[in-house]
């Protein structure tokens, strides 16, 4: 995999060309975007900081794996301290024009943390993009921080959640496994390993 760093854009006015497909990362503030990003990328791509809130603008990226492109976007974290019904409110009028009339999003990942994984807060997120998301933008789930919970916690999660992903970027676990997903879904179906030409 090939990962470029394109453009932080402090607003949504100097977002880049929408010439790519793009995937849209999000989630609350200190949940691990920016560390999943340099799991993700395998590189030191984007500041990961104990203080909540600090990645303020749209970081975009150009991704480049088996031999096709897509962008990534790295979006500010919402609501850290407190809960609120409104999207609007605490994370601004520009992200949600953005997210609601940026046409070429076919994924929104959806990060959440593995020891939290009922709050409002991101079961809010979700309502609202399932309300205006297309029927060609999907939405996936990943869990952060899995190895923060025992075993049997992360069986109880799949359970709960089984078409979620669920990855520790410190211990670099189910990376791969979003990666195939990803492409799966922009993509289509398909398995490099099982090629039919022979
Ligand atoms: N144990 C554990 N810690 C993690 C994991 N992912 C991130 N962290 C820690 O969580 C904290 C926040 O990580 P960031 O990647 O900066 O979080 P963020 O979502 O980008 O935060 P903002 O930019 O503030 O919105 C850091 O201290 C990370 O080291 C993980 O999978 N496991
Ligand atoms: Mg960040």
């Amino acid at each position: 995999m090939k990962v470029k760093f394109i453009k932080s854009a402090p607003t949504i006015k100097e977002a880049i060309e929408p010439n790519f497909v793009e995937v849209a990362l999000l989630g609350r503030s200190n949940v691990g975007k920016s560390s999943f990003l340099n799991t993700f990328t395998n590189q030191k791509i984007a500041k990961v900081s104990q203080t909540p809130g600090k990645t303020k603008l749209i970081n975009f990226f150009e991704v480049e794996d088996e031999g096709k492109k897509y962008v990534l976007v790295d979006l500010p974290g919402f609501g850290y301290a407190k809960v609120s019904k409104s999207m609007l409110k605490d994370w601004g009028k520009n992200l949600d024009e953005f997210l609601k009339n940026r046409f070429n999003i076919k994924l929104f990942i959806h990060l959440r943390d593995a020891r939290h994984p009922d709050l409002d807060i991101d079961n809010n997120v979700d309502e609202y993009l399932k309300s205006f998301m297309r029927k060609d933008q999907q939405l996936l789930t990943v869990f952060t921080k899995i190895d923060k919970l025992k075993q049997s916690e992360l069986a109880k999660l799949k359970q709960k959640y089984p078409n979620a992903l669920f990855v520790s970027n410190l211990k670099k676990r189910g990376i791969d496994q979003v990666r195939k997903k990803i492409n799966e879904i922009l993509w289509g179906e398909y398995d490099k390993d099982s090629k039919t030409d022979s």
